[in-house]
């Protein structure tokens, strides 16, 4: 029986990162999780424990920090581009380079205050490897809700259905969105403003009668207003909200006492692609 090596990477997970950038009196911050995943010619360390190829994840959390004091960080786009770039172009034996960002926002309070912003994180995750540079920004945890405007019905029937027809019920959801870029230079901070405000624009806009139908908008909306992405993948958790009954105490409920459910929840995933755009060179999501 044979056994072979199959596809493998490596890298430092989630090194997070504080810059501040001190203009004066007024200071920026920056604020990161960063995780890196090389893969290459790895094979020796697996199979004799012959490191003579491999950086270790140590010095990649170095980098980081490095670059970080060096260059500064602007967009965490950029930042990963540099890094990526960095590893393949300096290392023979990385052919591929996968950084992870996640961006926490912090909002300015004063000059050198900041308040944690505590909902949506900004996302990033840039591959490089002789395929191609490949650039995908999203968005996770944006949590969004209409308390009308939804309805579900004429859906499938069969003996285990109980559901009822709902023509009126509450749309939730926590927006787990990446959108992947045609290229690799774009003014990445309005690219992300826009693609956020497309996709709360097509949730709140939509008249909905599935989540699926209100996933699709939010992807055209993605591709309709912002040319330089490709394709546009989500995943939505429906955070359902059950009708209380309030009929054991007398009292009608014409929809406005609701249970917030935790789970089980339905979970609408998909893509929308712009036709004719660029294929991805990486493995990505989904
Ligand atoms: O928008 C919805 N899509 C579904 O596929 C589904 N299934 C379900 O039970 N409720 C819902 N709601």
């Amino acid at each position: 029986m044979g056994i072979v090596l199959g596809p493998n990477r490596y890298g430092k997970a989630e090194t997070r990162l504080v810059r501040v950038h001190r203009d004066g009196e007024t200071h920026g911050l920056v604020d990161l999780n960063v995780s890196i995943a090389l893969s290459g010619d790895l094979a020796a360390t697996h199979l004799t424990g012959d490191n003579s190829g491999v950086l270790p994840t140590d010095t990649m959390k170095n980098t980081v920090y490095a670059f970080a004091g060096r260059h500064g960080v602007a967009e965490p786009e950029e930042f990963a581009l540099l890094l990526a770039r960095h590893f393949v172009d300096s290392q023979p034996q990385v052919h591929g380079a996968k950084v992870s960002i996640e961006s926490f926002a912090w909002d300015r309070l004063g000059p050198h205050s900041f308040r944690r912003r505590g909902d949506h994180v900004r996302t990033t995750v840039v591959s490089v490897s002789a395929a191609g540079t490949q650039v995908v920004s999203g968005v996770t945890g944006l949590v969004l809700l209409n308390s009308t405007d939804s309805e579900f019905h004429g859906f499938v029937q069969d003996e285990f259905t109980t559901l009822p027809p709902a023509t009126d019920r509450i749309l939730a959801t926590a927006v787990d969105a990446r959108w992947r870029h045609a290229g690799d230079d774009a003014d990445w901070a309005a690219s992300f403003e826009g693609a956020l405000e497309a996709l709360i624009g097509a949730f709140t806009g939509t008249y909905s009668y599935s989540l699926q139908q209100t996933l699709y908008a939010m992807g055209a909306g993605v591709l309709e207003n912002r040319p330089e992405v490709a394709e546009v993948r989500l995943a939505l958790p429906n955070k359902h909200h059950y009708l209380a009954d309030l009929s054991p105490f007398g009292l009608d409920n014409p929809n406005e006492v609701f249970i917030a459910g935790d789970r089980p929840y339905g979970l609408i995933e998909g893509s929308v692609a712009r036709e004719g755009a660029p294929t991805a060179t990486a493995e990505w999501w989904l």
